[in-house]
């Protein structure tokens, strides 16, 4: 695998999932692929290599499979961002909008702080709730977004709009909601 594959052939595009209307990114064909997955992670490395990166934050559960393999290649610790109740220690939370009411977000309150140069890490950029979410919370807790890397992003939905000022490495693009 080199650098010209084109990972957007490995995602699968299904569409009315998990609602009508929807047109969902299936990542598992390139899960399946263990040589785009590498290439994946290769670009990603290549991307953040020099970011002195400390720390990596991922929210569960698909962020967690690309983020975990990224903190082994750059030498930084893997932080989990998890659903409400998960984490057994105590926690430091991040609500937030969704098209239609709210959600929340838990880290471990000694998980990330001041002086920490964190890398944020998802499958996927919709409209930019998750990672906002995590970049609020990294933030609070003292440290520097120093990036944020998606799989796929959908420029559609404008999820950028919520990192203005960080570095942004998205692998696939999808201009428009077919496939
Ligand atoms: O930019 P946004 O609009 O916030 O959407 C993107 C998020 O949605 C998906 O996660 P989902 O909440 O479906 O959870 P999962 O990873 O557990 O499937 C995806 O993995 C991103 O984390
Ligand atoms: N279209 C989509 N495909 C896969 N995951 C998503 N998360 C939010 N929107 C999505």
């Amino acid at each position: 695998m080199n650098q010209e594959f084109e990972l957007k052939s490995v995602i699968r595009s299904v569409p009315d999932f998990p609602k009508p209307g929807i047109m969902f990114r299936d990542i598992t064909p390139l899960l399946a692929n263990h040589e785009a997955f590498r290439e994946t992670i290769r670009r990603f490395t290549e991307h953040f290599k020099d970011s002195k990166i400390t720390k990596i934050m991922a929210a569960e559960a698909r962020g967690f499979i690309f983020a975990a393999p990224l903190a082994l290649e750059l030498n930084a610790s893997f932080i989990p961002v998890r659903k409400p109740n998960k984490l057994p220690f105590d926690t430091q939370a991040f609500h937030y909008e969704l098209e239609y009411g709210t959600d929340t977000l838990e880290m471990h309150i000694d998980a990330v702080e001041e002086g920490d140069r964190v890398l944020l890490i998802d499958d996927l950029l919709a409209t930019g709730g998750t990672i906002q979410a995590c970049a609020k919370l990294a933030e609070q807790a003292g440290a520097v977004v120093a990036g944020c890397g998606f799989l796929i992003e959908l420029d559609f939905l404008n999820g950028r709009r919520h990192l203005e000022g960080y570095d942004i490495c998205s692998l696939i693009n999808y201009g428009d909601e077919n496939p």
